[in-house]
């Protein structure tokens, strides 16, 4: 698909999805709640739309595709739930880790084997034999999600759960948006310091309004940012989000993009750009790719921290970002966890980008087509988590042809 270059971008991003994140656990949270909440607003998100279908699935064989929340909701959902499934997923899927999240179900209770490699999915659910332990240990650092998942699960033990976490904690806000919607299901957690308590309590069934959705709210930021000239509104979006990735308004503020709350939009207009960013991702690992691609076009230096997670998501975000980064002249340097980005000096006219089955690839390098023509392969990989940003683009002026 090609993107004609067009450097002045006005418009509304009418379809920005509901947010993956909270749409995955309220729908964890409504089952166990009995089905009876209303839910308003549940992301289109293939992400998404897999979950909905798959939490009450009466299938044996569950297929998460290439969803990380789905996958390791799931496991954690039918394993106190005592239900036989097979979880399995993409071939991605099945080298993305979830070892430390079957070690904890394992010691809490749960019978799970590994079909394949140990330590990755597919995964075989026997069931759940009764509560074995009330406290648990558990790694911060590979992903917040195998964390979430057993708090969600944890108020219907029949003993609660002390999680204890266990060194460098990443996604952390991820981990707060789950305690903060179980509470708006009528379930309290204690979360201080590296320690979450659950006592065994009753989901409220309720009536829910997802939010829009700030990992991609973040291209918008970027094609603001790359543009010429621009200004941008996006719809239901606030900024007191339980969302982590709200953090791209200050990003971006350093990169040239004001924001200021319009009624209930959200207005994005150029402001001025610093040389240098320094940022630490660790707890918003999905907006490094966006910020690479703007600092490496617009010739800010970048150092970079909290990327190590990016090399088990969709892809090794990483590689991908090197490898892509290069084409446009710029690098993506590793020493030691630190990253330094080098800008570009001089962009080309026109690139073909690659997006590794990663719709992260594709959305965070589509703004490039606000200062070049921009070629995207296989560009319906945005589905996962935004379904209709080609449409969105439209909107706001860009040319789209196959
Ligand atoms: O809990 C969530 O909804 C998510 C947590 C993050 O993953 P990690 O905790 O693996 O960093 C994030 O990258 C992912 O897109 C969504
Ligand atoms: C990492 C992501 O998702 P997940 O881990 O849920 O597949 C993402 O959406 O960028």
């Amino acid at each position: 698909m090609t993107i004609q270059k067009n450097s002045s971008i006005y418009g509304t991003a009418n379809l920005l999805p509901a947010s993956k994140s909270i749409s995955n656990r309220v729908l964890i949270i409504n089952a166990l709640a009995g089905n009876a909440s209303q839910l308003h607003n549940l992301s289109d998100a293939n992400d998404t739309q897999l979950m909905l279908r798959l939490v009450n699935s009466k299938d044996r064989i569950i297929d998460v595709e290439d969803a990380g929340t789905t996958m390791r909701f799931l496991t954690a959902y039918f394993s106190i739930t005592n239900q036989r499934k097979v979880l399995t997923g993409t071939q991605r899927m099945k080298e993305r880790p979830i070892g430390i999240l079957v070690d904890a179900l394992r010691t809490l209770g749960a019978d799970i084997d590994y079909q394949e490699k140990e330590g990755y999915p597919p995964l075989t659910i026997n069931g759940f034999n009764g509560q074995k332990t009330t406290s648990l240990k558990i790694r911060g650092d590979i992903s917040s999600q195998f964390i979430s998942a057993i708090m969600m699960v944890a108020p219907v033990l029949p003993q609660g759960i002390k999680l204890e976490l266990e060194g460098k904690i990443g996604s952390r806000p991820y981990i707060e948006m789950t305690a903060s919607l179980m509470a708006q299901f009528g379930v309290k957690t204690k979360f201080v310091g590296n320690l979450i308590t659950v006592t065994p309590q009753t989901y409220t069934p309720t009536e829910f309004t997802v939010e829009s959705d700030w990992s991609a709210a973040s291209y918008w930021f970027a094609i603001t940012a790359l543009a010429e000239k621009a200004e941008v509104l996006l719809p239901r979006i606030s900024l007191h989000s339980l969302q982590g990735d709200r953090a791209i308004v200050d990003i971006m503020k350093t990169l040239g993009v004001e924001a200021e709350i319009e009624g209930s939009q959200l207005k994005l207009s150029k402001g001025s750009i610093t040389k240098e960013l320094r940022w630490d991702f660790t707890h918003c690992p999905d907006l490094a790719q966006t910020v690479a691609v703007v600092c490496a076009a617009k010739g800010v230096k970048g150092s970079f921290t909290g990327l190590e997670s990016l090399r088990i998501k969709e892809t090794d975000r990483i590689t991908a970002l090197q490898n892509e980064l290069k084409k446009i002249g710029a690098d993506l340097i590793e020493e030691s966890s630190q990253w330094t980005l080098v800008p570009t000096d001089k962009l080309p006219t026109r690139v073909t980008f690659a997006t590794y089955k990663d719709h992260r690839m594709a959305m965070a390098f589509a703004p490039l087509a606000t200062l070049m023509d921009v070629d995207i392969e296989n560009p319906g990989v945005v589905k996962k988590s935004y379904p209709n940003y080609w449409n969105d683009l439209k909107a706001v002026g860009f040319h789209l042809t196959e």
